[in-house]
């Protein structure tokens, strides 16, 4: 009987970057449904931000040197020229030693102006006088042009994915409808002839279908299209047909089942017919997630992902992810939270393992409890806050040891 070889997964997405060349293609969205999305190419800003100096308080707009020494027993003296309106450009110039102008938080200071002195540092004492109680510095209170974003400069770079602050930026500059990477399509096949639909009830020995809806989703939080086709009986013929439809009408395709290697685990043989096809990994060293399949027909390629849910969705967020992001250029680290170990655990060498665990704060300390489950078990990661890794030579941890927990 043919045997996994295992492969470690840093080998394995080596074997991806190496096999799938995909490129990314552009779409023009609104930057209203950009939340998530990827963009295409570097943002440069054609304008500065602000394109006006202004004043962050109420207050104010002098030359700071004015009013050096200020205090509340000998106050700076000041003729107050005007009054600055919001979303009016200022005309009123300081042209002699003394002179101030009002202006709102937001509004334009005049050139000569080097500060802004809060209402609360003053004292009306008529229509055309203040006085200063407090001596100012030098840029106090005042947003220079530019301080956001300077014209000519890469403000987002290609490869980021679009949060709310990007959003935010992207407004400030005018951009409304921005150029993002066209989502990858993902078709999900699902197989055995003991699945059967979640609206059904399931008869004794019948499962109803998980990882459809796993992966359908794990795809969209990714930044794919998920692409539904269903659920498959266990034959050579019914199998490929339906993974050639897929692999016509997607950018890859995720079949989940039939990838170890029991008698009617037909995935393997259906990619090894398929044109000009290759099998690039069968086995990754990894725990849940052992009976993996990694192929290629053409350009596309296609995973044979563990039936057991749990695996499923381990594969997804190490390979699959990785091989999504690769195509978008995504630019982002993940930083996973050290926290304390809470038992002893031990574990088979060979593998490495990816523990669910849920965290604590017992005595300020942030702890990492696991919760150990078998990977038939889909609730385990649903009560999960996130999970560990357990490198493949260690033996296991001892309660109190530090681990470095990844959210989900
Ligand atoms: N002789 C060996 N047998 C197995 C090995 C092995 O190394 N040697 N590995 C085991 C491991 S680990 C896993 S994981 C499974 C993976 O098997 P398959 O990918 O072939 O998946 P199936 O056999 O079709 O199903 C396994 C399990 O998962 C349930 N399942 C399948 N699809 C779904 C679905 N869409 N939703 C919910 N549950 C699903 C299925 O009913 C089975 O219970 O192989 C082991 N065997
Ligand atoms: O590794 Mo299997 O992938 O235990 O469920």
């Amino acid at each position: 009987m043919e045997l996994f070889k295992v492969v470690d997964v840093d080998e394995v997405k080596k074997i991806i970057d190496d096999n799938f060349k995909m490129e990314p293609e552009p779409e023009k969205i609104p930057l209203l449904e950009a939340l998530g999305r990827v963009l295409y190419r570097d943002i440069i800003a054609e304008e500065n931000v602000p394109g006006f100096r202004r004043s962050a308080v109420d207050g104010y707009a002098l030359k700071s040197k004015d009013a050096a020494g200020a205090s509340e027993s000998i106050p700076g003296i000041f003729e107050i020229k005007g009054e600055v309106k919001m979303g009016e450009e200022c005309r009123t110039n300081l042209d002699s030693p003394g002179d101030c102008v009002y202006v709102p938080t937001g509004g334009m200071i005049p050139d000569e102006a080097d500060c802004v002195v809060m209402i609360e540092y003053t004292e009306k004492l008529d229509e055309n006088t203040v006085l200063v109680n407090k001596p100012p510095y030098p840029g106090e209170n005042v947003v220079e042009e530019k301080d956001d974003t300077a014209e000519g400069e890469v403000v987002i770079k290609k490869g980021t994915t679009i949060r709310p602050y990007e959003a935010g930026v992207l407004a400030s500059l005018g951009i409304i409808e921005v150029e993002v990477c066209k989502k990858i399509r993902c078709g999900i096949i699902s197989t055995g002839d003991e699945i059967v639909e979640p609206s059904t009830t399931p008869l004794k020995g019948q499962v109803r279908d998980v990882n459809t809806y796993l992966l359908s989703t794990l795809i969209e939080e990714s930044g794919g299209k998920p692409a539904i086709y269903g659920i498959h009986r266990d034959s050579f013929n019914s199998m490929k047909k339906v993974i050639a439809r897929a692999w016509e009408e997607c950018d890859m395709v995720l079949i989940s089942g039939g990838s170890s290697v029991g008698k009617k685990d037909q995935t393997l043989e259906v990619i090894k017919s398929l044109e000009n096809s290759k099998i690039l990994v069968h086995g990754i060293a990894i725990k849940p997630g052992k009976p993996t399949l990694i192929g290629k027909a053409g350009e596309k390629i296609i995973f044979g992902l563990p039936g057991h849910p749990l695996a499923c969705a381990v594969v997804f967020k190490t390979i699959v992810k990785h091989c999504i992001d690769r195509v978008y250029g995504k630019r982002e680290e993940v930083y996973p939270m050290p926290c304390t170990f809470t038992i002893n655990y031990h574990k088979a060498k060979g593998r490495e393992e990816f523990l669910p665990v849920n965290l604590k704060f017992v005595n300020g300390n942030l702890t990492a409890a696991p919760i150990l489950s078998k990977s038939g078990i889909i609730s385990a990661f649903s009560k999960a806050w996130g999970y560990i890794r357990l490198s493949k030579n260690l033996e296991g941890i001892k309660e109190g040891e530090r681990v470095m927990v990844y959210k989900l």
